[in-house]
């Protein structure tokens, strides 16, 4: 199962929830949709699942190798922003509503919601009513009746959230084994640290548009292409004479150290040489800033606003 969405647009009233998004998900592989609330993560997710059309753009889907028109019920898992179980009934009468709408029979459902539950740490709760779970174990709930039917694809809409640190690790695990038996995930997330990990590829949206997309690396490189390094250096030396150095674009003292721009276009070799002009390299490191402070770089002051007119 492929989905390619080649710039797709979403309009509500006035607001452009969705502008000029291309993307692709194929089995085995897991995109991370990144963005502020209000980037328009949950627009874009609704289109892929053929919930809501796109005013403009085109969603083309295909199963092994073949063009169709929509995404199959049983081939998918969904997982939406607002969940959608019956709060007056048990874990598992919801679990069996749920496999049975996606057609399985009732032994394979009591199997399958028996390994669920228990992977889950659900087991104690099979008879509770939704209503009085927990939230975060009320969102473990969802999460099987996405998984139930073995879909091919899963599309979930922030899937850790309400979730403690051992249930997201639970979840990432889980999300692992199922790229590796070849599903293709879709995700929403605000948890850099979980999706730096879990992604093969990831969209970081900000108000509507793509604002980096690709590996971690690839996205790392886009949001910052500046190469920044720690040094230090003996016998001491100045900023001044540093900025000197043709390779050196920036330089400012951080205790005993120093931290360095590269200029662009100048080489590490080049600009390891100069620095040894100056005096004995005693340390040298990359300053790489991780995707959360990337990311908050990238969209930190220009949110995007609710109901913005465009
Ligand atoms: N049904 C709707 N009617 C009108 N406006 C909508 C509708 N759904 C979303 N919007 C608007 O579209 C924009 C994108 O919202 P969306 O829910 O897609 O963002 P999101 O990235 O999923 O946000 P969050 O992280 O808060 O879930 C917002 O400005 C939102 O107010």
């Amino acid at each position: 199962m492929q989905i390619q969405a080649t710039g797709l647009e979403k309009r509500y009233s006035t607001v452009k929830a969705v502008n000029g998004v291309s993307l692709r998900v194929r089995g085995g592989e897991v995109l991370a949709l990144l963005g502020p609330n209000g980037a328009g993560k949950s627009s874009l997710i609704r289109m892929l699942v053929g919930l809501t059309e796109p005013d403009a753009g085109e969603l083309a889907i295909s199963r092994d190798g073949k063009a169709i028109a929509r995404l199959p019920r049983e081939s998918y898992g969904y997982l939406p922003e607002d969940r959608g179980l019956y709060q007056d009934r048990t874990v598992t009468q919801n679990l069996h509503y749920i496999g049975e709408l996606r057609g399985l029979n009732k032994t394979l459902l009591d199997t399958r919601i028996g390994v669920w539950t228990e992977r889950f740490g659900l087991t104690e709760k099979r008879t509770d009513k939704l209503s009085q779970l927990s939230k975060g174990n009320q969102q473990k709930v969802q999460l099987i009746a996405c998984l139930l039917h073995e879909p091919e694809l899963l599309i979930l809409d922030e899937p850790f959230s309400g979730l403690d640190p051992v249930n997201q690790e639970l979840v990432v695990e889980v999300l692992d084994e199922l790229r590796a038996a070849g599903t293709g995930i879709v995700l929403s997330a605000h948890q850099m640290a979980l999706v730096e990990r879990l992604a093969d590829r990831m969209l970081l949206i900000n108000r509507g548009e793509v604002v980096a997309s690709g590996s971690l690396e690839q996205v790392m490189q886009q949001l910052s292409p500046v190469e920044s390094y720690q040094v230090t250096l003996t016998p001491e030396t100045t900023p001044e004479v540093l900025m000197a150095l043709a390779s050196i674009e920036t330089a400012a003292v951080e205790g005993q150290k120093f931290s360095l721009t590269k200029a662009p276009g100048a080489s590490l070799q080049t600009l390891l040489n100069e620095l040894s002009s100056v005096g004995e390299l005693l340390s040298f490191s990359a300053l790489q800033p991780d995707l959360h402070e990337l990311y908050l770089r990238a969209v930190g002051g220009r949110q995007s606003q609710p109901g913005e007119t465009v």
